[in-house]
């Protein structure tokens, strides 16, 4: 709640604004009624002079409620719209700070759906709030008060009114509530199973998954169907029962009020201001009974908002840091990572150093460790235990820009962004030439390919890279890696989608160009890291040997065994 208000605080010129149309409002819809029944009282009276003076007052304060209403939507909106801007910005900005595990744990789906429909949520009821939560508890309170002054002698009429709607509403807008938070939840699984299935659409049709998919998709569909449906129904009777309360009171306040009409005609018009009032004490608890509802929901969505911006990132950086990493001498001195929520460590006790310029070859069968230990160069994780240095300096006190400037990862899954190929390798370096462009390019084997397309370096990238093949996603996102030629260079695995060909190019031209370069080449394949000058064996978490591919070949019968495995396949 105080991330809201705060946020509401910094509008403060518009909130003053919204706060004298409130009063505007207010005062316009109580003095309604009474001017009515003045106006009624004069021609009762037959005073056509008063009946024109009065008339026209009532016409100037309705206009001036309807113009402070609609003064009051236009400010309350631009509050709603500025509020849900900042804390959709604020709430962007710390994910923006999030380690690799802070979005693990809430998921990348979770965490668009907490930026838009949440932010949605709590930018309708900003605009609840101001048009509602000063105006309607006044409103309720002065048209009680002012129908009571009205025709004392009803007062119970009054009390009937105001219980009987209150537990009409809480009993509609109760059950609509339940139906609202089943919605919600069926959007969010139609939402989820949505983007699984289009993410995954080649999988789907290659493995003729269509059928369960959308029989998948049918259950979570019709489920909101039924919800919908259900408050649809709720809606359609709360019309006419509202108006069936409002017509008795009507009716009854007529049939009650005759014998007093009888004896004093001035009693007409107070008739018809009394039953003005009785429908702003039914409107109000109308309204504040949505206002209660949607406010439920809000508060939900509030929360998960609070929740990312009570998340702290686990992975910090010393922003006064002056460490510069001068070399690429990497060095692991007993470093363990377990992740959250993991029973056991991925890595455990491992201590290897790392030559400036040297080329370290990193294998293992599928899961011992190789890409957390890449990540952990990257400091994508801290290590649970041990340290971590490049060029002496521990990365836990490095300085962010100058380690993102030192150690370019390069994943397995290349992620692109839309754009153009320039502005994809600008993201390896922000002021990057055309000449380093094509250089980048060039070790990549990826300048082959630039060159085809028409509009070369500002060719169109789509969304993920999607206009272009695997192995040409991988050139593109090697390039980016080299382009800033960092210190340390870390290939996850990078080169799988590349022939053995160009694997072997790509290889040679980082061994002739990035001479001042640590170079990590993570792999499944041993053909990738036969010439590297130091290669590491993890197995299970733990580095059970090191040294070069013939050295190996002796001494650890762990590689011998994937070597084994792999032979006949081409080792280059
Ligand atoms: N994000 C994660 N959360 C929890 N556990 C993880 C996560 N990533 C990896 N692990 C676990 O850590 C261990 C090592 O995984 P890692 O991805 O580092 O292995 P790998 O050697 O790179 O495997 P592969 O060759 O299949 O890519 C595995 O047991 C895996 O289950």
């Amino acid at each position: 709640m105080s991330l809201l208000i705060n946020k509401i605080k910094e509008q403060k010129s518009s909130l003053l604004g919204s706060l004298l149309m409130t009063f505007f409002i207010v005062m316009s819809q109580l003095w309604q009624p009474k001017l009515l029944q003045k106006v009624l009282t004069e021609v009762m009276k037959d005073d056509k002079d008063k009946v024109i003076q009065v008339g026209i007052t009532l016409l100037v304060v309705a206009g001036i409620g309807l113009l402070a209403g609609v003064v009051n939507t236009v400010i309350s909106a631009r509050i709603a719209r500025e509020v849900s801007a900042g804390l959709r910005e604020d709430t962007f900005k710390k994910i923006q700070t999030f380690s690799f595990s802070n979005i693990e744990q809430f998921s990348a789906g979770n965490l668009v759906v907490r930026l838009t429909n949440d932010v949605t949520q709590v930018q309708n009821l900003v605009m609840m709030i101001m048009q509602s939560l000063i105006r309607i508890p006044i409103l309720f309170i002065g048209s009680f008060i002012l129908a009571m002054f009205t025709i004392p002698q009803l007062w119970w009429v009054i009390i009937v009114l105001v219980v009987l709607v209150f537990v009409v509403v809480m009993g509609l807008f109760g059950l609509m509530g339940k139906h609202f938070s089943m919605i919600q939840k069926s959007l969010d699984k139609v939402n989820g199973i949505a983007k699984e299935n289009l993410a995954g659409m080649r999988v789907v049709k290659s493995f003729v998954q269509a059928d369960n998919e959308t029989k998948r998709f049918e259950e979570v569909s019709d489920k909101l169907t039924q919800h919908t449906i259900a408050v649809g129904r709720l809606f359609s009777i709360m019309i006419p029962t509202f108006t069936l309360i409002s017509s008795i009171a009507i009716i009854g306040t007529i049939f009650l009020s005759a014998d007093l009409a009888a004896k004093d005609i001035e009693v007409v018009g107070a008739v018809a201001s009394f039953m003005n009032y009785l429908m702003q004490i039914m409107m109000s608890i109308i309204i504040g009974g949505m206002m209660m509802m949607m406010a439920s929901r809000a508060f939900v969505s509030l929360s998960r908002l609070k929740e990312i911006m009570d998340t702290e990132p686990d992975v910090t950086y010393n922003e006064e840091s002056t460490e510069i990493i001068e070399s690429g001498d990497v060095e692991f001195a007993n470093v363990s990572f377990e992740y959250a929520g993991d029973e056991r460590p991925s890595l455990e006790h491992i201590s290897f150093s790392a030559k400036h310029g040297s080329v370290v070859g990193v294998v293992g069968a599928t899961g011992s460790g190789k890409s957390t230990l890449a990540q952990m160069i990257a400091r994508m994780y801290d290590p649970t235990e041990g340290d971590i240095t490049i060029g002496g300096v521990n990365l836990k006190d490095a300085n962010k820009i100058d380690l993102r400037d030192s150690v370019a990862l390069v994943l397995q899954k290349a992620i692109l962004f839309s754009g153009t190929i320039a502005e994809n390798l600008r993201h390896g370096k922000k002021d990057a030439s055309t000449t380093e462009l094509e250089e980048a390019s060039k070790i990549a084997q990826a300048k082959e390919f630039i060159d085809r397309q028409a509009e070369g370096y500002t060719s169109p990238v789509e969304e993920r890279g999607a206009n272009f093949s695997g192995g040409q996603k991988q050139r593109l996102s090697i390039s980016r890696g080299v382009i800033g030629e960092p210190k340390v260079l870390v290939l996850d695995d990078s080169t799988s989608a590349l022939d053995a060909r160009s694997e072997k190019l790509v290889r040679e031209a980082l061994a002739q160009q990035l001479t001042n370069t640590t170079t990590f080449i993570i792999a499944q394949k041993i053909s990738s890291v036969v010439h590297a000058d130091n290669i590491l064996v993890l197995d299970d978490g733990k580095l059970v040997a090191t040294g070069t591919h013939s050295e190996l070949l002796i001494t650890s019968p762990v590689y011998r065994e994937i070597y084994d495995t792999q032979k006949g396949k081409e080792v280059v």
